[in-house]
Formats: structure tokens, sequence, C-alpha cells
């Protein structure tokens, strides 16, 4: 049985103070709200990872996340953050491959699977984030273009190294936007990785690995997305800023 997940990412949002407030709030809101198998993961910026993960301890439910990794151990990288570093400071998640970091930063799937590899190494779970523009599918280009995403980023890995990993779907014509994919649209395409990993590992990891659907998830729209039967939750960008909406959001696996 698979993993539900809510995954918040504040992005380069929040100060200090109200990043604390609105984090207390969630852990609140989630005690209360989330049922059964669910987890809740809450991917701040990097330095307040170490106060969130003290104040998150002794919760059973939620995580704490970062929203990218270098991918050397250490060394000279003036300014970058190891996976091992964010290990020992409480992260037990990291975003990879966001379109954010592929668009700006220029993060190939090279790049990026040389960054999951040290994230397992460091004993941090990846999630791994995949999506097509609006160009890519209006070319009809993005089943090719999904597949390619993960047999470079990810289908190198072990079947057991694999079973740690968490994949976002996220449609960069839907981040942002206000433009949510169809949950037709959503489940299509989640169907579809779920079936090349299934072709890659076999039935039994692909029924086991959770996929999130990310891109203007909101409190209204995530019932109707998680009920898909291949949308095993949501990466949450600007919802996940305000603790009703983020945890109304929890709470739409229970409608
Ligand atoms: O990581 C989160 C996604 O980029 C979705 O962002 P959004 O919910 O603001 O569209």
């Amino acid at each position: 049985m698979r993993k539900k997940i809510v995954a918040g990412n504040w992005k380069m949002n929040m100060d200090y103070t109200s990043g604390l407030t609105l984090f207390s709030e969630v852990l609140n809101m989630v005690a209360d709200e989330a049922k059964g198998d669910q987890e809740v993961i809450v991917c701040p910026p990097y330095v307040y990872i170490h106060s969130l993960a003290q104040l998150a301890k002794n919760s059973s439910r939620v995580s704490i996340g970062a929203q990218n990794c270098h991918q050397a151990e250490s060394g000279a990288f003036t300014g970058e953050i190891s996976a091992n570093m964010l290990g020992s400071v409480g992260a037990a998640y990291v975003i990879l491959g966001h379109s954010e970091r592929r668009q700006y930063f220029g993060e190939t799937n090279q790049t990026l699977a040389a960054k999951v590899d040290a994230a397992l190494k460091a004993g941090l779970k990846p999630v791994f984030c995949i999506g097509e523009t609006l160009e890519e599918r209006n070319q009809n280009i993005h089943f090719d273009l999904i597949k390619n995403q993960l047999s470079e980023g990810v289908f190198h890995l072990s079947a057991e190294e694999f079973a740690k990993i968490v994949i976002a779907y996220e449609p960069v014509w839907a981040i942002g936007t206000g433009v949510t994919a169809t949950s037709d649209q959503a489940q299509e395409i989640h169907a579809f990785i779920r079936k090349e990993i299934a072709v890659r590992y076999g039935v039994q990891t692909a029924d086991n690995t959770t996929i999130l659907y990310g891109g203007s998830c909101n409190p209204k729209n995530a019932a109707e997305l998680f009920a898909q039967p291949d949308i095993d939750g949501g990466l949450i960008g600007g919802a996940s800023l305000k603790s009703r909406d983020f945890t109304d959001i929890v709470k739409a696996f229970n409608s």
C-alpha cells in the first residue's frame, strides 16, 4: 500500500518569524486532520530547516524537506549545501528537479541523477519532479519527455534505491498560474508514469510508488485530483503558504 503525501514547497517565501508561525499552525492543524497512512512534508528555505525540524521532532505525521541539494558530499562549492548537511539538521526529504531549478539554474537530467544519488547516500528521500511545458504538450512530445526525465534522472537506481523515492508530476504550465491540469489530464500522465515504472522495476514497485501532482493545486480542486487512482497526493506551492489552505488540502484525502 503506497503512502499518501501532501508536501508544501515554500519556495523562496516567508521570513523566519512568519515561517515559524505558519509551521506551528500547520503542525497543530495536521495533528487533528491527517488520517491513516498520510504524511505531510514541509519544505522551507534551507535556513529554516533546523528550527522547523526541532518543532516537528515529536510529530509522527510531519516531516521536513529541502528544496534542493548539491551533488557533492563536501568541498569547495561556495554557497552550496550538501545532502549530508541537510540530514544533519533534520531534513528527511529533498525536492530535486523542480522545473524552476531546471529552468533558472540549468539543472539537467544528468546533474539531477547525481543529486538523487547524493541524497540517497545521505539517507534523504528525493521527491523527484518531472513535467512538460505547454509548448511540449502542444507539440505532443510530453510523453516522450517525461519518459526521458525518468530514464535519465532516476531509472539508473537499483530497485531497492528506487523504493525510497517519491515522484512529483508538475506540468510547468500549471505551476503558479492558477491553471490546474484537469483530473483526467493529470490521471493520464500519472498512469503513464506508473506504467513506465512497472516496465523498469515491475508492477509491485510501480504499485508502491507514491506519485504526487503539483501545479495550482488548492483546497477547491484537491479532492477531485486526489480521488484519481494514480494520484497519491500533491506538491503544493502557493497554497502551502496559508495554514488553512494547506491543511484543507491535507483534509481533501478524507472527503
Ligand atoms: O512545488 C510546487 C509547485 O511548483 C506548484 O506550485 P503552485 O502550487 O504554486 O502552482
